[in-house]
C-alpha cells in the first residue's frame, strides 16, 4: 500500500517525465587561475604531442638547436602569471581600447619573462600573443566560451591597434611579413583565428568521431594546419620554396590516411626526415594547435 502511493507520488512529480540533466558544478578556482592553468597545460600538451614533424616533442628537439621539451615546459609555467594577469584584464576591463593597451603590455612583459626564463631563447613568442587574446577573450564573457565566440572576442581585440607597441620588432616574423607579403602571426588574430575555428577544431572532431586515437586526432589536426597556414617560422629559416613543400607534404601524410594509419605514419617519417634536411620547423602551426587544445578543453568544460 505504501510502495504503491509512494510509485504513484514519484510517477505525479514533473521531473520524472524529464530526462535527467546532471548538474555540473562550476571549476572551483576562480575563473583567471582556472584559465591560466588551462592555457598552460595546452602548451604542454602541444610540445608533449609526438611525433611532431620539425618541432620539439618529447624525443627531440626537431629542426631546433636553442629549444627541448624541459625548457618548453619551463618557458610554459613561466608564463603562467602572465595569462593570469590577461584573464584578470579580460574578466575587469570593460573598455576595449584600454584593455588592448593593457594586454600589450602584458604580452610584451610576458616575452621579456620568457627570454629570462630561458636565457634569451625565442620559446613562445608567438604562443603569447596567440593565446594571450583568447585567453584575455574567454575571460570576457563566461556564457558564451564556445571556440568560436572566443575567437572573434579574439579578432575583435588583436584588430584595435596598441599605440605602445614597437612598429618595428626587428623580429624575424614581421621581416618575414614585409619579405614575402603574408600577414603572419598578427593577420591570423586579427582574422579571428580561421585556421583554429575552421581547420583545427573540425579536423580534431572528425578524426575523433571515426575512433582515432587523442594522439593521433591532434597529429592530423596539427597537419591540416600546416598543410594551409603561410608560416613566418618556415618562411624566415627557407623561404617560399620551403614553405610550398612543407604544405606539400602535410597534405601528402593527411591524404595517406594520416596519423592514425600505417601508410599515414610511414609517409609521415619520410616528411620529418624531409623538414630536417630543410632545417625548418612549423612553429607557428605548433601555436596555433595549442590554440587549439585551450579551446577544445574550454569548450568540453564549459559549452553544453
Ligand atoms: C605579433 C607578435 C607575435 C610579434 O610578432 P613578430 O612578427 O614581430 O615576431 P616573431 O618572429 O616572434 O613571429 C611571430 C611568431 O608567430 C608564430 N607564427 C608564425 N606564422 C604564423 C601564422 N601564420 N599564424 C600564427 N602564428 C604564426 C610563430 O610562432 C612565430 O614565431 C607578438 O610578439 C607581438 O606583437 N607582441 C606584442 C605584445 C602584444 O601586443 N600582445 C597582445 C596581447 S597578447
Ligand atoms: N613545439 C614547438 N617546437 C618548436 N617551436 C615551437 C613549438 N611550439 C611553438 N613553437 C613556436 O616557434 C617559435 C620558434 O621558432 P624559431 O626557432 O624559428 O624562432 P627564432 O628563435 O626566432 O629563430 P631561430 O631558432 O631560427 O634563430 C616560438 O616562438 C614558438 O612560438
Amino acid at each position: 500500500m505504501i510502495a504503491a502511493a509512494l510509485f504513484d507520488q514519484h510517477r505525479m512529480h514533473p521531473a520524472a517525465e524529464q530526462e535527467y540533466t546532471p548538474y555540473s558544478p562550476p571549476p572551483t578556482a576562480p575563473l583567471p587561475e582556472y584559465l591560466a592553468d588551462l592555457v598552460v597545460a595546452a602548451l604542454i600538451d602541444e610540445v608533449t604531442l609526438t611525433p611532431k614533424p620539425g618541432l620539439v616533442d618529447m624525443r627531440s628537439r626537431g629542426a631546433h638547436r636553442d629549444l627541448s621539451w624541459a625548457l618548453m615546459c619551463h618557458s610554459a609555467w613561466a608564463l603562467h602569471s602572465t595569462f593570469h594577469a590577461m584573464a584578470v584584464a579580460g574578466q575587469s576591463m570593460a573598455d576595449l581600447q584600454r584593455l588592448r593597451e593593457h594586454i600589450g603590455f602584458l604580452g610584451r612583459q610576458g616575452e621579456a619573462s620568457m627570454m629570462r626564463a630561458t636565457g634569451d631563447i625565442n620559446s613562445h613568442r608567438g604562443a603569447i600573443w596567440a593565446l594571450g587574446l583568447l585567453v584575455t577573450a574567454a575571460a570576457q564573457d563566461c556564457n558564451a566560451l564556445a571556440p568560436a565566440a572566443v575567437a572573434a572576442r579574439a579578432g575583435v581585440l588583436a584588430r584595435i591597434p596598441d599605440p605602445f607597441s614597437p612598429v618595428l620588432t626587428g623580429n624575424k616574423g614581421q621581416r618575414a611579413c614585409h619579405e614575402y607579403r603574408v600577414g603572419g602571426a598578427r593577420a591570423q588574430a586579427q582574422a579571428g583565428f580561421p585556421h583554429v575555428i575552421e581547420i583545427a577544431l573540425p579536423c580534431l572532431e572528425r578524426s575523433r568521431a571515426r575512433g582515432d586515437k587523442v594522439n593521433d586526432a591532434r597529429l592530423n589536426a596539427l597537419l591540416a594546419v600546416i598543410a594551409e597556414l603561410d608560416d613566418t617560422c618556415i618562411l624566415s629559416r627557407g623561404g617560399t620554396a620551403a614553405l610550398a613543400s612543407v604544405q606539400a607534404g602535410a597534405q601528402r601524410v593527411l591524404a595517406a590516411g594520416g596519423a592514425a594509419s600505417p601508410h599515414g605514419r610511414s609517409v609521415l617519417r619520410q616528411y620529418e626526415e624531409e623538414l630536417l634536411v630543410l632545417h625548418v620547423s612549423p612553429g607557428g602551426a605548433a601555436d596555433l594547435l595549442a590554440a587549439t587544445l585551450f579551446l577544445d578543453q574550454l569548450r568540453t568544460d564549459f559549452v553544453h
